[in-house]
């Protein structure tokens, strides 16, 4: 990808820790850009959300199936246009958002838990 979106300067400080159970999911949508203030060398620093940042904490070896995140390029959820990247504990998956964002879904657990944790890279506003 040609246009990265700028140079980041570090990730947001809003970090969610997801856990998914049996028949829990994510429904389709898209990330957007959020303003947050990063304190780097104990300044604050006023930033913007760029990429989206997924770190997986559990995939089949831990008893986890299903939960896959699903991305959609064409703006519709179409089985054929599918791109599923599957549960891998310790990859990062990392997307753009905002106006690049691709339509996406945590697909459905069927068995276990899926352990998802999400921040975002962010750049200089
Ligand atoms: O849990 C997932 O696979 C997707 C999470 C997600 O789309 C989000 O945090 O915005
Ligand atoms: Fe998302």
């Amino acid at each position: 990808m040609s246009d990265r979106g700028g140079e980041p300067i570090g990730l947001s400080p809003n970090i969610r820790v997801y856990r998914y159970t049996k028949g829990q999911f994510f429904d389709c949508h898209y990330d957007d850009y959020n303003n947050v203030t990063l304190e780097i060398d104990s300044k604050p620093v006023q930033a913007r959300t760029t990429w989206t940042l997924l770190l997986y904490l559990t995939s089949a070896s831990e008893g986890c199936i299903g939960g896959e995140t699903v991305f959609y390029p064409h703006d519709r959820q179409s089985a054929a246009e599918e791109i599923p990247v599957s549960l891998q504990t310790g990859m990062l998956l990392l997307h753009k958002h905002g106006d690049d964002c691709l339509l996406h879904e945590g697909r459905e657990v069927r068995q276990g838990e899926k352990w998802v944790l999400r921040t975002d890279l962010c750049i200089k506003r």
